[in-house]
């Protein structure tokens, strides 16, 4: 089962997934693979490093391959040895993030249209203000970062999540506010335990 975790930047992505990997694993009893995008792979390193002068269509197009890379190289092999996959950032980052960086959403989705579907989108949802106020404090933003907004990547978010149930893309929206990290893996774990049924025991 692959779950990927989605929001704007500062919304709770890294906390969120990695209690739900904890979480998962303690329920289940199953092996959990928690991973992320850009990849830790060289390429991956080579993107986050390098996203300050790559951009545009050029970025969507590494963005891609290194999406390719993660899922045919990790994702695959690890959902066929029976784990579970949960990953930081998938496509609806890409639908959202390149269009800030002015590539259209069709365009973006003709690089991610063959990717694997994962079982489930998480997009997490938060009030902007909350989120701009995370932000504030950290000492480097990435380029991105610092060209949209909580509130225009919202809406973006919010397209992509159109899009996405038009591509028949199984997705949920956990809206975060006023909800610890605990409370909102709790959240996604009442969404999640139906198709947590439907999978054989360990
Ligand atoms: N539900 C929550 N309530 C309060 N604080 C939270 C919540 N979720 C995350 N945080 C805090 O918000 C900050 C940003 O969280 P995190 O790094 O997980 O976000 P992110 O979405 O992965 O960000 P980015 O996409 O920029 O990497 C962290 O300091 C984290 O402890
Ligand atoms: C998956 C994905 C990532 N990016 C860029 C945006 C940021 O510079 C980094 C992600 O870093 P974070 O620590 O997770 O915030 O990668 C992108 O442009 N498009 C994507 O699809």
């Amino acid at each position: 089962m692959l779950i990927v975790i989605e929001g704007p930047n500062g919304v709770g992505k890294t906390t969120v997934a990695g209690l739900l990997a904890e979480r998962l694993r303690h329920r289940t009893g199953q092996p959990v693979h928690l991973t992320t995008e850009p990849t830790r792979t060289r390429l991956g390193e080579l993107l986050r490093e390098a996203e300050a002068v790559i951009h545009g269509r050029a970025l969507a197009l590494a963005i891609a391959a290194d999406r390719t890379m993660h899922v045919e190289d990790e994702i695959i092999p690890a959902l066929d040895s029976g784990t579970i996959v949960i990953s930081d950032r998938y496509v609806q980052s890409s639908l959202v993030l390149q269009r800030v960086d002015a590539v259209d959403l069709r365009e973006i989705w003709s690089y991610n249209r063959y990717v694997l579907q994962p079982a489930i989108s998480v997009y997490l949802v938060d009030d902007p203000r909350v989120i701009a106020t995370r932000l504030a404090v950290r000492r480097r933003l990435t380029r991105l970062e610092a060209t949209g907004t909580p509130a225009r990547e919202l809406q973006l978010y919010d397209q992509a999540f159109d899009f996405l149930k038009r591509q028949s893309w199984h997705q949920v929206k956990i809206d975060c506010r006023n909800r610890d990290p605990d409370q909102v893996v709790c959240a996604i774990l009442d969404t999640l335990t139906p198709m947590l049924a439907r999978r054989p025991a360990a």
